[in-house]
């Protein structure tokens, strides 16, 4: 026969296995092959090593705070806003806990008042001693004192978790503008947007709903502990006990409900966004493959997943709300009894019994005011999880100083030395994408590079552009501007577009640079010339325009090394050879050194050097004359 605790056991196993899935699931890296265990492990120790050298090795406190600090990561996070605006967001704890307090004091005070006057009421001779001024002026200041600190304290509160977030959105950018992390991240473009808005807009519910309500709850509930201690001891522990007991209590069971559901919420809803936003923009791929209906379906089961959710979490909320009520009418109850036991051994008067009654009710509301941020929970720590690492690791530096390459000796423009790339050195036995290279270009050189599709082309500019970080050997390298295979327009008019390239241009450089690129014309044409607005990734130019657009922003750019990877790919042969022969006298005219990634005769017919890759090794170099050049050049497309 199985244990009467074994469906509780397999339940908690269950909830226990849904959390490591979560935890997997959320942005976790996922477990390590041995290689990567070994690479990790290599780094932990060195910085252990460094720590312990310069004699601050982390003690196994330090360790398990870290360790404490990895499962809870909002404790990082609230390093983070404390760090952001340490006084501001202590003053809204202190006018948060000044507000509750009191609306506490009005209500108690309120209470005795009322029954003040009517025991005074019973004789003439005590109503006309009472003392009715200090009161209801009491009560007055109270009203206008918890109105004054509400509103200061919503000011204060709001004004810096915004400034917070501003600051961590910032930081957080800056973090993925690194040439590597920004890669990572265009791999998955719908969970960079989802993050930078949701996840760090869910962050403010950390201080807002989690620990402002908290701290004033706490910090009320030890008051009143204090003023009824006066009364009797027992009461003042008691309250406190029941205080603290009921509302921590039932935040904790409305978190500890809710944390899974609310977190697969947040990933169910970015999940629907994702699928939402390939639906809209592959429509016309989808309704081709006859996949519209299919791609309908399931962003309707993503939909119906949130929805499922959203049910599971206002259960939790109305159990929760059930049980603070009874609580708070138990709590009530209690009160009562205890008001009218002081009134019966005489150690205090019916007044003092109301106050108390009152008091017991104020005191408790504090902490419905956990409710929402608990029913978050889930969401809140996801969020926190997810950004706590690459908010750790920003260092809120511009991106362009991360990626600025040392210059080379004075007569060269490039000069590289074992240059190696991998481009995921830790985690997979994958070749390098570039095994180690020697190169050297001249200033004013015109290079092309040549070679199968994947030998590495584009891995070279990449790194001559500072784009990706040389992890081996030696690079120096001119600054360099680079065109890239896809042509990143803006939603901008031509005019902005172009500006990209130099701010201070005046719009006879901007008809220069098109003329040259070939697109003059074609924008002349349009009704409103440099002004003609653009959409999202140049849309409303064909591509060949496109490509020619950002060709003339190469052309204004002022940097020495200009990089092109296969510059004219889509432009018919007469375009194509008439930009040709623009950009070779733009750069001679210039003396700008060119390097060119390229599959076609045309592109090659430029250089006077040509490099040969394959498998990302470099095979053969030949300068124009030699015959090996001719032999190299002739393997190229044609047109
Ligand atoms: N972001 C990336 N992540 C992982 N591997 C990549 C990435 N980009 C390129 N690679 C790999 O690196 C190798 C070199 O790619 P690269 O784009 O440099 O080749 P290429 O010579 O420019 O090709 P093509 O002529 O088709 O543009 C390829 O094996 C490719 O699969």
């Amino acid at each position: 026969m199985k244990p009467a605790s074994a469906p509780v056991r397999s339940h908690r196993t269950a909830r226990r296995r849904a959390w490591e899935d979560l935890q997997n699931s959320c942005g976790k890296p996922a477990p390590a092959n041995g290689m990567q265990r070994k690479a990790d492990f290599a780094v932990n120790s060195e910085a252990i090593d460094r720590k312990s050298q310069r004699g601050d090795a982390p003690s196994g406190g330090m360790r398990a705070a870290q360790r404490v600090l990895q499962t809870f990561p909002w404790w990082a996070m609230l390093r983070q806003f404390f760090a952001q605006q340490r006084k501001p967001l202590l003053l809204g704890l202190l006018l948060a806990w000044c507000t509750t307090l009191m609306g506490c004091m009005l209500l108690g005070l309120s209470g005795w008042f009322i029954t003040s006057t009517a025991i005074a009421g019973l004789s003439t001779a005590t109503a006309l001693m009472f003392d009715v001024f200090t009161p209801s002026a009491s009560i007055r200041l109270l009203a206008l004192g918890r109105t004054a600190s509400r509103y200061a304290e919503r000011l204060v509160t709001h004004d810096a978790t915004l400034a917070v977030l501003v600051a961590l959105r910032e930081k957080l950018f800056h973090g993925w503008a690194r040439p590597e992390a920004a890669g990572s991240l265009q791999l998955r473009p719908a969970r960079l947007l989802f993050r930078l808005t949701r996840d760090l807009d869910t962050l403010e519910n950390l201080y807002l709903r989690l620990l402002v309500p908290a701290v004033a709850a706490l910090g009320t509930a030890v008051a009143l502990a204090i003023f009824t201690g006066f009364l009797h001891p027992l009461l003042g522990i008691g309250s406190l006990l029941w205080l603290a007991g009921m509302g921590l209590g039932i935040a904790w069971w409305m978190g500890r409900q809710s944390i899974l559901p609310s977190a697969r919420h947040a990933q169910a809803l970015e999940r629907l966004r994702s699928r939402t936003i390939d639906l809209v923009a592959g429509q016309t791929d989808l309704l081709m493959a006859q996949q519209w209906q299919a791609q309908r379906q399931r962003v309707l089961q993503a939909d119906a997943r949130v929805s499922t959710i959203d049910q599971t979490l206002n259960r939790i909320e109305v159990r929760g709300i059930w049980a603070f009520s009874l609580a708070q009418s138990v709590g009530l109850a209690a009160a009562l009894l205890a008001g009218g036991w002081l009134v019966q051994t005489g150690q205090a008067g019916a007044p003092v019994a109301a106050l108390l009654v009152l008091l017991a009710l104020a005191a408790s509301e504090p902490f419905a005011g956990l409710r929402r941020g608990m029913l978050e929970l889930g969401k809140t720590w996801l969020a926190a999880r997810r950004l706590a690492e690459p908010l750790g690791h920003a260092g809120g530096q511009p991106a362009t100083e991360a990626v600025a390459l040392p210059p080379p000796p004075a007569e060269l423009a490039v000069q590289a030395r074992q240059l190696q790339y991998c481009y995921w050195p830790q985690s997979t036995p994958l070749p390098p994408a570039l095994h180690p290279l020697n190169l050297e270009i001249r200033r004013g050189e015109h290079l092309a590079i040549v070679g199968p599709s994947g030998c590495g082309k584009s891995t070279l500019l990449a790194l001559l552009a500072g784009e990706l970080p040389s992890h081996h050997g030696m690079l120096a390298a001119l600054p360099a501007a680079w065109l890239t295979q896809r042509t990143e327009l803006f939603q901008d008019s031509v005019r902005g577009n172009l500006n990209l390239a130099q701010l201070t241009l005046d719009d006879a450089a901007l008809w220069q640079a098109l003329e040259a690129a070939g697109l003059a014309q074609d924008i002349h044409q349009s009704r409103d010339g440099l002004d003609t607005w653009l959409g999202e990734g140049g849309l409303g130019l064909s591509g060949g325009q496109s490509r020619r657009l950002a060709l003339a922003r190469l052309f204004l750019s002022p940097q020495p090394l200009w990089l092109l990877d296969e510059p004219t790919e889509g432009l018919d042969t007469a375009t194509a050879t008439e930009v040709l022969a623009r950009l070779h006298q733009q750069a001679t005219a210039s003396g700008r050194t060119l390097v060119i990634a390229t599959h076609l005769q045309r592109e090659a017919a430029l250089a006077q050097r040509v490099l040969h890759l394959r498998h990302g090794r470099l095979t053969e170099s030949a300068a124009r004359g030699q015959p090996d050049f001719e032999r190299l050049t002739r393997l190229l497309r044609s047109g």
